[in-house]
């Protein structure tokens, strides 16, 4: 463990009378933004009560911003933001007066509570909806309450669970840039979960993959995202129309030249890089047969590959998925592109 480490776990054990919640986990978090992943009841709601020092583990140590889970709750959760996954806002009052209350509850004096509030609910983006009750709030206004309550008190760490939950695509995406300024404007270390394979891939600096309470993988995102030893391709149609499958005339030349090829879904050929040349041979058989190039890129491993994703699934056009090796934890549908969902299940309906 660092000086600079914020969370640190040892041997961390959670026994509910019918299930393991948590089983031996042991990791480590440094500053910066990092994920926590993992399907629905593999233990992330758990850990966070744990490390709030609100709930004992059954076994283990822990330690967040080097004070002792067991013993200092208190003292952490004054260092500490805490965005809960649930609803918890009372519908009558308005998110002025409900942020003032929690900086208040903080300790920090009526002036500064009131001036702190409207400083953080104008970075979360709420204006002059701020002072209606926030009964009428859309479910995106009132996960940026409870991002801004969770800030209100300045701490050195937030912990956030499942803050994109029940967002539509694009308040996801609003979502996950205000979390990731909290770290570049403010310095404020974030930990934050989703069961949403993927999702974290352009968030977070480093993630911890649990399941059934177990560490799966904690490494940086960029070494779940390196690069594969593939291309993919795409084509346009001929101009003249005078081939009338050109994704199978460009598979045909590139297998007579020795490559190995096979489809990555919907108009993408997935050709083996064999060496440098490999770019050239499909620029020249792509431009032998009159066609033009959409896409010729690298593709890079997606998170989702550790949970056995399938290889080639329908993949979106950002970031396509490259071979799956053959991994532990559950499987998921068909379509494992980003927002596919730890829960053995089809990707979420909402954002597919
Ligand atoms: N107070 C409790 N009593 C008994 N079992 C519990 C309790 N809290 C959690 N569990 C169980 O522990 C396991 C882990 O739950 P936890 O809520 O930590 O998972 P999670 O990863 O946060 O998933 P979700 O996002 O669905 O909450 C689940 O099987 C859950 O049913």
């Amino acid at each position: 463990m660092t000086v600079s480490t914020v969370i640190a776990t040892d041997g961390l054990t959670k026994r509910f009378p019918r299930v393991t919640a948590l089983d031996q986990l042991t990791v480590e978090v440094q500053p910066g933004v990092v994920g926590l992943v993992g399907a629905n009841g593999a233990g992330k709601s758990t850990l966070i009560k744990i490390l709030l020092g609100l709930s004992p583990a059954t076994s283990g140590t822990g330690r967040v911003l080097g004070l002792d889970i067991a013993t200092e709750g208190a003292a952490i959760r004054e260092r500490v933001g805490y965005m809960p996954e649930h609803d918890c806002l009372p519908p009558d009052v308005s998110a002025t007066e409900f942020t003032v209350h929690v900086a208040r509850m903080s300790g920090l004096p009526p002036a500064a509570a009131r001036e702190r509030t409207a400083d953080i609910l104008r970075h979360v983006g709420l204006y002059e909806e701020r002072y209606r009750p926030m009964g009428g709030y859309s479910t995106g206004m009132k996960q940026r309450v409870k991002l801004a309550q969770a800030l209100v008190h300045d701490p050195e760490l937030v912990l956030l669970d499942e803050p994109t939950n029940g967002l539509d695509p694009v308040g996801r995406d609003d979502m996950l840039e205000l979390i990731r300024r909290v770290h570049t404007d403010f310095g404020i270390s974030v930990l934050v979960t989703t069961h949403l394979l993927g999702e974290l891939e352009r968030t977070c600096d480093h993630l911890v993959v649990i399941d059934g309470g177990k560490l799966l993988r904690s490494s940086s995102t960029a070494s779940f995202t390196e690069a594969t030893q593939l291309l993919a391709v795409e084509v346009t149609d001929h101009p003249e129309d005078a081939l009338p499958d050109p994704d199978a005339a460009v598979r045909e030349r590139l297998t007579a030249a020795g490559l190995s090829v096979r489809s990555g879904g919907s108009r993408v050929l997935l050709v083996e890089i064999a060496g440098d040349d490999t770019y050239d041979a499909v620029r020249d058989a792509v431009a032998d047969l009159g066609l033009g190039l959409v896409r010729l890129e690298q593709r890079r491993h997606r998170v989702a590959e550790i949970f056995g994703a399938r290889a080639d699934a329908d993949v979106d056009d950002t970031a396509p998925a490259g071979p799956a090796p053959a991994g532990p934890g559950p499987a998921f549908g068909p379509s494992a592109a980003d927002h596919a969902e730890l829960t053995g299940g089809p990707a979420d309906a909402a954002v597919s």
